[in-house]
């Protein structure tokens, strides 16, 4: 059995500022595993397409808006089909778990691993994992073949069922090992990642013979790097419903607010594109923007004027958004993963704008509509569901290939292999000072409920800097990088 040879970051760098953020390869502690020819050369599907190998030197650059003199900064390796593969197809044994909260696209994407496994490597033992983590070392396994997953991106939900908690690595790597799987397909939000990341470390340092490919799923899109996660598309769409009805509630009634809250633990994405998408709503209000109540420039003051102009109004809540302002008696828990369960910030609200109008001696008709669980327990639409198959078929191609400890994103357009440490190093979240809030801002007509002076520090977004060596490595984390040169 070989030993690891290094778990630190893999870093290539090239003339003029240009940074590869490798991921891993089986060879890097398995030097002298063997290769064979891609089987899908002799697939009549793919002989036809020119060039649909891609270049072992293809990446994809993180940042697209780029300065004349700047560096070319980081990129990552373009995922696709490689020449030649490091597994055999009756050698793959395969498996798959999703973890974590529902979102819409899960079971299209086990469907797409599973066909693409199928289909093009002609692949035959691939297991599902039920419920999550645990379900490694504590529940029987499901078979999986095209036919069972033949209809499962029709549904809402996972086939495979999920969890939170329950991350034994031990336990999970001696499952993996005892089973003789050598392809983890890990289907998951930040929380995920970051047990797919020790997984990955774990079996490294056992020197097995195993693939750890991550597929990033959060219908909060709070994971960093990516352009966006699957089925966001899917809770945006499906939060314009809930939308609407709050309009024609709030336009029906005399002085009537209709008031929606949205999923969005830390991140307000959900609830900021689905109000840019529906232009019905007169304040949005996310966990990355505090606000206050009372007072002038308070939320309370400016519904009362909104009101008063227009007749009505509708507001949208991001769960996550005045979990401060809540009574500090309201205990908050933390779940089995350890993030924070929130209070019901909806509810406090919808009674704190009553009590206001109660007190001004004002007519005014509150509904209160709560989708949460609706608008991530639907299939995916129908452009999330590409984007679910190109996700796939991306992380078997990356597994074949002997690729590992990567989780497969789009970036930019263009699918990737990311190495897991940026996937977990941060939170994706909305930047207030960036454009896109601002362009909510204008949209809804609504205060930013701070004023300049408020404005968080670390929230500003700074231009980038080139460190003294001339690249800008953009938050990576301070292990000394294996860092090689391109020289052509
Ligand atoms: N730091 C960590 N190390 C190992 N395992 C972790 C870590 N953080 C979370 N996990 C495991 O990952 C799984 C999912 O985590 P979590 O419940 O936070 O959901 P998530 O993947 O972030 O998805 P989402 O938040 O979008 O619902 C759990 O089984 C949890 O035990
Ligand atoms: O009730 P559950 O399943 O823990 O999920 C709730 C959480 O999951 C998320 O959708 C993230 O997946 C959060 O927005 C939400 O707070
Ligand atoms: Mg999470």
């Amino acid at each position: 059995m070989s030993s690891p040879k290094s778990n630190k970051p893999k870093i290539v760098n090239g003339p003029g500022g240009y940074i590869l953020q490798d991921v891993p390869h089986l060879v890097d502690y398995l030097p002298d595993l063997p290769t064979y020819p891609n089987p899908l050369q002799d697939n009549p599907a793919y002989s036809v397409v020119k060039q649909y190998f891609v270049d072992a030197d293809d990446s994809v650059p993180e940042k697209v808006v780029v300065h004349k003199d700047g560096p070319r900064g980081v990129h990552f390796r373009r995922a696709g089909p490689r020449q030649k593969v490091y597994f055999e197809s009756d050698e793959v044994h395969a498996c798959i778990v999703t973890c974590g909260g529902l979102c819409p696209g899960l079971n299209t994407v086990i469907r797409e691993i599973v066909s693409s496994l199928s289909y093009m490597y002609g692949v035959k033992r691939i297991l599902g994992i039920d419920g999550g983590y645990r379900g490694f070392y504590a529940k029987n396994t499901i078979p999986l073949n095209s036919k069972v997953v033949n209809d499962i991106h029709k549904r809402g939900g996972t086939i495979l069922g999920t969890s939170r908690g329950g991350h034994d690595t031990t336990k999970i790597v001696d499952s993996i090992q005892d089973r003789g799987i050598n392809q983890v397909y890990i289907i998951g939000g930040d929380g995920t990642q970051r047990g797919a990341s020790v997984i990955f470390e774990e079996i490294r340092r056992r020197g097995l013979k195993v693939a750890v490919v991550g597929i990033p799923k959060t219908i909060d899109n709070d994971i960093p790097v990516i352009d966006k996660s699957f089925g966001f598309d899917t809770a945006v769409e499906e939060a314009q419903r809930a939308i609407n009805a709050a309009h024609v509630e709030a336009e029906s009634n005399e002085n009537g607010i209709g008031f929606v809250k949205l999923m969005g633990r830390y991140s307000g994405f959900i609830a900021m594109y689905a109000t840019l998408a529906s232009r019905d709503v007169d304040c949005c209000l996310i966990p990355e923007s505090p606000f206050y109540l009372e007072g002038e420039g308070g939320l309370l003051e400016f519904i009362e004027k909104r009101i008063k102009e227009n007749g009505h109004m509708v507001i949208v809540l991001a769960e996550g958004a005045g979990q401060e302002l809540m009574s500090k008696s309201m205990e908050s828990n933390t779940d089995a993963s350890g993030n924070k369960l929130l209070k019901d910030v909806g509810l406090w609200l919808s009674q704190s704008i009553k009590d206001h109008f109660k007190k001004i001696n004002m007519v005014m008709n509150l509904k209160y509509i709560d989708p949460t669980y609706m608008i991530r327990a639907v299939p995916s639409n129908a452009s999330d569901n590409v984007y679910c198959t190109l996700l796939a078929q991306s992380a078997v191609h990356g597994a074949m290939a002997g690729y590992t400890g990567y989780t497969s994103g789009l970036v930019n357009g263009r699918q990737t292999y990311i190495p897991y440490y940026r996937i977990t190093e941060k939170q994706n979240n909305v930047v207030i000072t960036d454009r896109m809030w601002a362009r909510l801002l204008s949209s809804t007509n609504q205060p930013s409920f701070l004023g300049p002076k408020d404005m968080p520090e670390e929230k500003k977004e700074l231009p980038e800097k080139p460190t003294p060596d001339g690249v800008n490595c953009d938050g990576v984390v301070d292990i000394p990088p294996v860092t090689k040169e391109i020289t052509k």
